[in-house]
């Protein structure tokens, strides 16, 4: 059995953890972990940041054996913004497993609103980000923030293994 720090209260996010996990023997704590980036991160490398941010300050605090660490974020590719998704799982002696998941073009009329400094679950509101998601709205629902991050999971969890 090893212990594993979900860092954060955000229950897209936690539910995409636990969901993922459940078999596993794992014991399951989750801690509010600042990402340490902007609320609304702008780049690809800032986004992953703020995951393994969360990642290590949750491991930490608890002194878990493991920890893992979510963070959604936007990029501009060919002058359109673009969704992100990082995760990044990290152990108590250092190894580290980083993934991406799920990207997508942003409607220009979400993008406005980004320029102007806001944080894009603000723009939509509804509290999307710990609901469906961005992804989850503009996937018409077939893509929720939960399966998003539930694939990224999988990924960081199946790395983790190959390498013990
Ligand atoms: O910080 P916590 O409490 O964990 O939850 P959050 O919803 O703020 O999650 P993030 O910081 O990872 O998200 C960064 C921003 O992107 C927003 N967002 C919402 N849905 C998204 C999606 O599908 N993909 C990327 N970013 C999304 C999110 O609400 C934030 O404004
Ligand atoms: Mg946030």
């Amino acid at each position: 059995m090893i212990t594993l720090a979900i860092g954060t209260k955000n229950p897209a996010k936690v539910f995409a953890v636990k969901e993922t996990l459940l078999k596993e023997p794992i014991k399951m704590e989750t801690v509010s972990a600042p990402s340490g980036v902007s609320d609304q991160p702008f780049s690809n490398n800032e986004t992953k940041l703020g995951a393994l941010n969360r990642a290590q300050y949750a491991r930490e605090k608890i002194d878990a054996d493991v920890g893992i660490g979510l963070e959604g974020g936007v990029y501009l590719h060919e002058g359109v913004y673009y969704l992100c998704n990082w995760g990044v799982m990290v152990t108590k002696d250092g190894q580290v497993y980083a993934a991406s998941g799920l990207s997508l073009p942003l409607p220009r009329e979400y993008t406005t609103g980004l320029e102007a400094g806001k944080e894009l679950s603000h723009i939509i509101g509804n509290d999307i980000g710990k609901k469906d998601g961005a992804v989850g709205l503009l996937t018409n629902g077939r893509i929720t923030r939960k399966r998003m991050f539930a694939h990224i999971v999988e990924s960081c969890y199946g790395m983790y293994q190959f390498n013990q």
